[in-house]
């Protein structure tokens, strides 16, 4: 290939994994992979001038604007930052900034760079008036009412000393532990796991419905302060204060006075990041002084004065041992690799996910092979590749199994999912066994005090076979029943055992566990994709189990935020016999299937008949109010723009996206007033 094919290739490529990660918030390439193609295009376009396409990535901020929410400019230019993976280059840096500042002593302040979304955040008199996406440097997308929901972000600054107008910028973040919750709870309920924190954030800031956002808890770490007036000298100077102010500022950062202490900043990091409560991909170093970073300025994309070491992906190789499928609740199989153990930062690595048959086949790995692991901020590290100049002759394709590994059963595949699936939902132990343990979660009955290996006995012991059964239970079946669990990895012995006082405890909690609420119990159920939300949802609208256990689709669809694939995923449940029957065990044990159903007070008819769907922001309603007030006036709600729809009522900030649909399908647009000039009210 030439050098002007080369660059129109890597142009179009780098572009297209630009668009892939900014504006549906997916990497089908790593950072490291990505930055050297970058590294290479801008290399080839310095040598060849005149092959630059116009629209190459080297000069541009990667990001653009949504058509889902309000456009602004930014005040500054929200800018990248110029990378590196080498101290070389570093020194190089030193050497730019030595020179630019004609001899002058200069400090560094060392932040760690934190794998997250840009955000910009602007006050007013103290009060923060709008918060935007980084966008394409120029403009973003104004997505304040996310950016409220994020707690440790102020919304009004208790301090008198603040300049009336500033801004502030930072990185959001989806931090480690909520990522790792969000996925417990995806995989409980049947849902395709987050990919990433990043990626998680990413998507998270910019969707529409701000109560959503509110539930996964983001968070946001402020590392820059931006105003007309000049009240800070230095950019320590700004952390300080912004700290003061009630701003979330990572203590992490640092002052160097040379590059040799940036170095030792970066090696002391290297590990200990993981220690962190977030992800964190390299370090920034930025020149201390304003007047200096003023000095160095800027090229089209980034500053003079910044640059960002990124640490490479922490890798090891080792060999794969064979594999383990795991059978999760939802019957979805899903294989682990088991290695031999290694050390990677820190920590040995016996295991790591593969996720699923698509990815070993991905991948290309065989048993045997020398593959390599690498830890990203997720928990389990995953399997990244494999050394194929190592592979030898004791290599041999990995079988996926065709049949349950717990049960036998056939797995099956269903179109579109990349998971296998054990259909034997009631019989295959593991998925009986993690049947009884959603039951007994705290969101669901909270009897957790029957965890731990205590469900295994009950099952073991033939005590249970449905956990309606547990209902049934006695002093006398439980009082004395052990059992001696071994654990495979450690070789230790583990007694459960129940004795008077645990018999006791168990009781009581299930006993009261026929208190808890019905959302609680049609969530305990485990029917696929209901989880808290919609169980709660579900409960409002019908208001009693027998109402959700016949109710039509249609019925279903009408319930807010209730899509096809819920509604489908519910009756499918109620329509089997086996579950009919559980569900009655349940009723005659006790437990709670009369619930409130949040009706709404009716109005009036005059929005009788007519279909309706909102978008933006308005005065007089809240977005919850705005629905009631449509049902309780006659009228429906739908979930998308249709030609089914009658009215689109725009508000504030509106969707663009929305409103040229509607306009298209020939929706009619109506105001806040004119609404409420439909309500007769
Ligand atoms: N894998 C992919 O497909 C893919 C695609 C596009 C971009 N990327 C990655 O994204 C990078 C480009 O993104 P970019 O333009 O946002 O550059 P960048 O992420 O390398 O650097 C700029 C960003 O760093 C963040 N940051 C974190 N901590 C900071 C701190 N303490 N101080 C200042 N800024 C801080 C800010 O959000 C800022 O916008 C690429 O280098 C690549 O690694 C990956
Ligand atoms: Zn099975």
């Amino acid at each position: 290939m030439n050098p002007q094919e080369r660059i129109a290739e890597l142009t179009n490529r780098l572009n297209y994994y630009n668009h892939q990660y900014y504006q549906n918030s997916v990497s089908e390439v790593d950072d490291f992979t990505f930055d050297k193609l970058l590294a290479e295009l801008t290399s080839l376009e310095t040598q060849h001038p005149e092959f630059r396409q116009p629209d190459s990535p080297t000069a541009r901020v990667g990001g653009t604007i949504s058509k889902e929410f309000k456009t602004v400019y930014h005040r500054f230019p929200m800018l990248s930052l110029g990378n590196t993976y080498s101290e070389e280059d570093l020194v190089e840096f030193d050497k730019r900034v030595q020179k630019g500042l004609n001899g002058q002593s200069y400090e560094y302040i060392c932040e760690l760079k934190f794998d997250g979304v840009a955000l910009s955040m602007t006050y007013e008199n103290g009060v923060l008036v709008q918060g935007a996406t980084r966008g394409d440097g120029v403009r973003g997308d104004d997505i304040t009412n996310n950016i409220r929901t994020i707690r440790t972000v102020p919304l009004r600054i208790h301090k008198t000393d603040v300049p009336a107008l500033f801004e502030v910028r930072g990185e959001g973040f989806m931090p480690l532990a909520e990522f790792e919750r969000i996925n417990k709870e995806r995989e409980d309920i049947g849902e395709a796991l987050l990919a990433n924190p990043r990626n998680a954030a990413s998507g998270t800031f910019k969707q529409q419905d701000s109560a959503a956002v509110a539930k996964r808890r983001l968070d946001c770490y402020l590392y820059s302060f931006l105003s007309d007036v000049e009240v800070f000298h230095t950019h320590e100077e700004s952390l300080i204060a912004l700290k003061e102010w009630g701003f979330n500022v990572s203590q992490t950062w640092r002052k160097c006075t040379d590059i040799r202490e940036v170095m030792l900043y970066i090696n002391e990091w290297d590990t200990k990041r993981f220690e962190l409560p977030l992800n964190t991909d390299g370090i920034v170093i930025k020149v201390n002084r304003y007047d200096q970073q003023r000095d160095l300025g800027y090229t089209a994309k980034s500053p003079r004065w910044a640059i960002a070491f990124k640490y490479k992906a922490l890798a090891a190789s080792t060999t794969l041992n064979g594999i383990q499928y795991q059978v999760g609740r939802t019957g979805a199989v899903t294989p682990v690799a088991l290695l031999t153990p290694v050390l990677l930062a820190g920590t040995i690595v016996k295991r790591a996910s593969l996720h699923n048959s698509n990815e070993i086949e991905r991948l290309g790995i065989q048993l045997h092979d020398t593959v390599f692991v690498e830890k990203g901020g997720e928990i389990i590290p995953k399997i990244t590749g494999v050394d194929l100049n190592r592979r030898t002759e004791k290599s041999e394709p990995i079988i996926y199994p065709t049949t349950c590994p717990a049960c036998g059963t056939p797995l099956i595949r269903k179109e579109g999912e990349a998971h296998f699936y054990c259909p034997n939902e009631r019989g295959c132990p593991p998925q009986r066994q993690a049947r009884f343990e959603h039951f007994i979660q705290r969101r669901a009955m909270n009897i957790e005090s029957l965890g731990e290996g205590k469900i295994e006995l009950l099952i073991d012991r033939g005590l249970v076979q449905t956990p309606a059964d547990l209902y049934k239970l006695t002093t006398n079946d439980l009082l004395g029943i052990e059992k001696v669990f071994l654990d495979e990895e450690t070789g230790k012995k583990r007694i459960v055992s129940f004795r008077e006082k645990t018999v006791e405890n168990i009781l009581t909690a299930i006993d009261r566990s026929k208190a808890q609420p019905l959302p609680n119990v049609l969530f305990a159920l485990g029917i696929r994709y209901v989880g808290n939300t919609t169980a709660e949802k579900l409960t409002d609208y019908f208001g009693s189990m027998d109402a959700i256990m016949n109710a039509s689709p249609e019925a279903l669809l009408a319930v807010p935020d209730t899509g096809p694939r819920i509604a489908e995923s519910v009756v499918a449940w109620f329509a089997d016999p086996e579950n009919r029957e559980y569900v009655e065990a349940l009723r005659a044990a006790g437990l709670q299937f009369a619930g409130e159903k949040k009706v709404v007070e009716q109005e009036g008819d005059s929005l009788t008949g007519k279909t309706f769907l909102y978008t933006g922001t308005f005065e007089n309603f809240s977005r919850e109010e705005l629905e009631s007030r449509i049902e309780a006036n006659g009228g429906r709600l739908l979930s998308g723009i249709s030609k089914k729809l009658n009215y689109l009522i725009v508000g504030e900030n509106a969707g663009p996206s929305k409103v040229e649909k509607a306009r298209k399908l020939n929706v009619a647009m109506i105001g806040e007033d004119e609404f409420m000039a439909m309500l007769n009210v």
